[in-house]
């Protein structure tokens, strides 16, 4: 569990919906919730909220993030532009614990056009809960980390 217990939500206008019931249910779950996304469903361009939530992971203000969009694949694109970010999309339970426990991830991203409520607040609950296990994989974040120059 990271030491700070505050994540960055964004989507774009796809996704406002899954966006707030996901920040219902992590702010239940005792973490405090920085929602940076578009209120009011008028088409977004989700690179800009990509980068926008990734810039708050990769500064420390926030030490996860969760973005959205219709596939989450766009989104998760855009944020793993900006260094020091490491997004992968899951629409299942076992890649969102993989991706903390063995590449540290430190964003998720998910498609409110392919997962319903349900299925996406149990991959959060997976992505949240689960810790990096380090050793051998360190070795491999390390070398992910050096690709960035
Ligand atoms: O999934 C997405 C990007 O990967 C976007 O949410 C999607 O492309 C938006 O489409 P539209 O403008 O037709 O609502």
């Amino acid at each position: 569990m990271p030491e700070t217990k505050r994540i960055v939500l964004s989507s774009d206008h796809a996704a406002i919906g899954l966006r707030q019931a996901i920040a219902t249910h992590i702010s239940e779950k005792g973490w405090e919730v920085e929602d940076i996304g578009p209120k009011t469903p008028e088409s977004t361009h989700y690179p800009q909220h990509g980068e926008a939530a990734a810039r708050r992971v990769a500064s420390g203000d926030c030490s996860l993030g969760i973005i959205l969009c219709g596939t989450g694949q766009g989104i998760m694109m855009a944020a793993n532009k900006v260094r020091g970010i490491r997004c992968g999309v899951c629409h299942d339970t076992f890649s969102a614990r993989m991706i903390r426990q063995h590449n540290d991830a430190n964003m998720l991203a998910m498609g409110a056009r392919v997962v319903g409520e349900g299925l996406a607040l149990d991959i959060v609950d997976a992505f949240l809960e689960a810790t990096f296990e380090g050793g051998r994989h360190a070795t491999r974040v390390e070398m992910i980390t050096a690709i960035e120059g």
